[in-house]
């Protein structure tokens, strides 16, 4: 899939600067994929960051005059303001020019951009499922999405050229391309990524309204799993919020079957149940092998690289 070399764009959009944004401004940069790479993004301290790291060529604050010319646009903001953004740039999209974004929903993604994609342009819904709990220009990457999957959502507006042209492009940033349903991306990433986050949120919170009781017991102790919990619980509240409204039914679904297995995990616990505890936890043991076993990575570079990028 994807192996032919990509197209090479005249001109990249990239609406909304932040980690995924200017992560791919540096990968289409070191991989030669565009002569020029320009951004919108709202404020005026975002875009001189953007031009003092060298990452873009020109930063708009209008996102119409940054997909001027542009014959590939990267909607690269938090997902409640796709609608919006679509809304306004729509009328100013270059004929044959190829729409994307990178947002974590798909469903809702496609419901709100594609009405606004005027015949003659092609939209293609994306996710890379890569990232870190960084936000900012500053805290991207130009190999953040090497070795990881890039799931391509088509719809109603991708024609097969666009969207082979998207598998190339996401290729040779150095992804692994998979196509799928928005629906059935949206049912696979509330398990694997959108449930795992709220959980995160909760312990948190519930060891933080926990404090007064324990002081700063909690802060001196959290070296071990709990501190894995932080890391995800300090990902951007905008970005989450906006995931969790967008992919409600996917999410609830998901939240129903996690707490039922939960009450069984409690139910083992007050009788006393020790081979339903351990079969359980044998069981997830080696489901976290396989993963190891399956993935480009290492148990340890996986560590290295994402769980505490604070300390590099
Ligand atoms: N962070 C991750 O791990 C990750 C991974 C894959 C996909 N995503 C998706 O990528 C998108 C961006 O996430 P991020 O992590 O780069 O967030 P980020 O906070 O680092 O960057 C988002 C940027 O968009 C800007 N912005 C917000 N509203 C805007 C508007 N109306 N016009 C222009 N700019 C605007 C913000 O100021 C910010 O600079 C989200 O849709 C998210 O779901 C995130
Ligand atoms: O490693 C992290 O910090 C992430 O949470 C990245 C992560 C994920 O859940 O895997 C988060 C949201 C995205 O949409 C894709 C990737």
């Amino acid at each position: 899939m994807g192996q032919e070399r990509p197209e090479k764009f005249k001109r990249v959009a990239i609406i909304g600067i932040g980690l995924i944004g200017s992560s791919i401004a540096r990968a289409v940069r070191l991989h030669g994929l565009a002569d020029e790479v320009v951004c919108a993004a709202k404020t005026h301290d975002t875009r001189r960051t953007a031009l003092e790291l060298k990452i873009v060529d020109h930063a708009y604050e209008d996102p119409t005059e940054a997909v001027k010319g542009a014959d590939l646009v990267i909607l690269c903001t938090p997902v409640g303001t796709y609608g919006a953004i679509a809304r306004q740039i729509g009328p100013a999209l270059e004929q044959g020019a190829l729409l994307t974004d990178v947002g974590s929903v798909k469903s809702k993604v496609v419901e709100l951009v594609e009405p606004h994609v005027p015949d003659g342009v092609d939209f293609v819904a994306a996710h890379p499922v890569a990232g870190t709990e960084k936000s900012g220009p500053a805290a991207g990457f130009a190999d953040l999405f090497a070795g990881r999957w890039c799931i391509l959502t088509p719809s109603e507006k991708s024609t097969e050229a666009a969207i082979a042209k998207l598998d190339a492009f996401w290729t040779a940033i150095g992804s692994n391309v998979e196509k799928m349903s928005p629906e059935h991306h949206d049912l696979v990433l509330a398990i694997t990524s959108h449930v795992p986050h709220l959980i995160a949120y909760n312990i948190v919170g519930t060891a933080d309204d926990l404090q007064e009781v324990t002081q700063s017991e909690v802060i001196k102790y959290s070296a071990g799993g709990f501190r894995d919990f932080t890391r995800i619980a300090a990902s951007d509240p905008t970005m989450w919020r906006d995931i969790f409204l967008n992919n409600k039914e996917a999410v609830l679904e998901m939240l129903g079957r996690f707490t039922e297995d939960l009450t069984a995990l409690q139910r083992a616990i007050r009788w006393g149940e020790g081979d339903t505890l351990f079969q359980m936890f044998s069981r997830t043991r080696a489901i976290r092998r396989q993963i190891i076993d399956a993935g480009q990575e290492t148990a340890e570079a996986d560590f290295g690289r994402t769980a505490y990028p604070e300390d590099d």
